[in-house]
């Protein structure tokens, strides 16, 4: 991007330095303007008021108020100009009545100056600048990036731009396109800054810590993970199937909700297991490692077994659950009697509402496991199944020639799998498209009492 003023081209000069490493010295631009050199008292006077409006040099990050170094104490206020004639006459005017005159000066820009775009655009060879990767994504310090093959000469400049040129970026990696077939994390090399993976990201209010080399995350389905969560009600039981680090379980348990978290990357159950805990959920939100298939089938006597504890309102602060265990504190210190917590006084949660599975390449290949999954079950926990589970299904498209196509091509696998017609309680979401022929979906489905009543698979 140039970037150019009335008067000034504040571009960056032709790059002449090393392609190989970055000559910072090679970006440095002098730009000849005028100045007018006041008493320090009379400066209000050129910056308020309309008659300078038109002459002050206003380019960011440069100041328009120096001092003056051929007279201690005066100051100069920079214009935009070299020229006098170019000085409209209002500001004339003002600088021939109130000032001692115009004097020339330079304005140096260097490195510091210009927008790693910038810069980069510059540092270029001429063919490869349309089209130069011009942005990030961020997840908690690491700047990621997926360059093209053609910029791979450049990619520790690109890195080191990057990381210069952005307070926040302490480590910036190029995302190599190749993924962990089972665990769906992206490989990656270090481009620049600190070979430190273990970020701290926020996502819709909590606090996400994790291994960006060795789980998933992907910033993109934040959308996704907020609708959904706003789907669960608070007292409600969902039982999270490809739970990751808990994009959806820790904001749910957050809400409200009881939480059956699964995921059989060790350490995508290790970071759910610690994310639960620094999110001050872990009362709620139980971690898992198990294959999905077996996750399913387990989830519902296992929720049955050991309840999970009673939804009593929204979640305290930790001051105000300071102050209430302070206050029961002095109640037993006087001899009073001290109230039941409500957690203790309700019976605790045994019925999911929710199942939710987004590994959206093979969901839909673990949809049997809810085959049979109440058969057999004792009358009581039957009773509880009055109303079915929803799921959650994620899955990609195979029919690409029309939405409408897609969605059923999805319904019919998902029948297929299930072993079992879906109910008028059927919805397809669309979620992104993820490359030119290829779109995420979650169709979300009441589980038909038939499949979960019948045989088991
Ligand atoms: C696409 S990620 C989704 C993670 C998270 N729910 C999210 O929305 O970001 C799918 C997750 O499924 C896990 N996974 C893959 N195969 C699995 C299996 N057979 N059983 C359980 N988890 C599995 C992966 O480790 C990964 O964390």
């Amino acid at each position: 991007m140039t970037t150019r003023h009335l008067y000034l081209d504040t571009s960056p000069p032709a790059y002449t330095g090393s392609r190989t490493e970055l000559d910072k010295s090679a970006f440095h631009k002098t730009l000849p303007v005028l100045a007018v050199r006041v008493r320090p008292e009379k400066v209000g006077k050129f910056l308020k008021g309309d008659a300078m409006k038109r002459a002050l040099l206003d380019i960011p990050k440069v100041r328009t108020v120096v001092s003056d170094p051929k007279e201690e104490g005066n100051r100069l206020v920079l214009l935009r100009m070299p020229n006098e004639g170019d000085i409209p006459p209002e500001a004339l005017e003002l600088i021939k009545t109130e000032s001692n005159g115009l004097t020339e000066f330079n304005v140096n820009l260097d490195y510091n100056y210009w927008t790693a775009d910038e810069i980069l655009q510059s540092f270029l060879p001429e063919e490869l600048r349309e089209g130069a990767p011009s942005g990030f994504a961020m997840v908690g310090h690491i700047a990621h990036l997926n360059l093209n093959e053609e910029y791979l000469p450049y990619k520790y400049i690109i890195g080191q731009l990057i990381l210069e040129k952005n307070n926040r970026v302490r480590t910036v990696v190029n995302k190599i396109n190749s993924i962990d077939t089972q665990f769906r994390f992206f490989k990656m090399e270090l481009l620049a800054g600190e070979p430190d993976y273990v970020v701290e990201h926020h996502e819709s209010d909590c606090r996400f810590m994790f291994d960006f080399t060795k789980v998933y995350w992907n910033s993109r389905l934040h959308t996704e993970h907020d609708r959904l969560i706003q789907v669960f009600q608070p007292e409600e039981v969902v039982a999270d199937v490809f739970a990751g680090v808990g994009p959806f379980a820790i904001p749910a348990g957050k809400k409200g909700c009881g939480v059956l978290a699964n995921d059989l990357n060790p350490e995508s159950y290790k970071y759910l297991a610690i994310n639960a805990k620094n999110n001050r959920v872990d009362d709620t939100v139980k971690a898992f490692c198990e294959d999905g298939r077996e996750f399913i089938q387990k989830s519902v006597s296992r929720l049955w077994e050991e309840p999970l504890p009673a939804y009593t309102g929204p979640k305290q602060s930790r001051v105000q659950e300071e102050k209430e265990r302070r206050r029961l504190q002095r109640l037993k210190a006087e001899g009073q009697t001290v109230p039941i917590p409500p957690s203790e006084k309700q019976h605790g949660r045994r019925r999911i509402s929710h199942f939710v599975m987004n590994l959206p390449d093979s969901a839909i290949s673990f949809l049997d496991a809810f085959r049979g999954l109440l058969s057999g079950a004792e009358p009581a926990l039957r009773e509880q199944y009055s109303t079915m589970p929803m799921v959650h299904c994620h899955c990609f498209t195979r029919e690409v020639d029309s939405r409408v196509n897609a969605e059923g091509d999805i319904r019919k696998r998902v029948e297929e799998k299930l072993g079992g017609a879906l109910t008028s309680e059927t919805s397809f979401h669309f979620v992104r498209s993820v490359a030119p022929n290829k779109d995420m979906y979650c169709i979300s489905f009441r589980l038909p009492p038939e499949v979960a009543f019948g045989e088991r698979m």
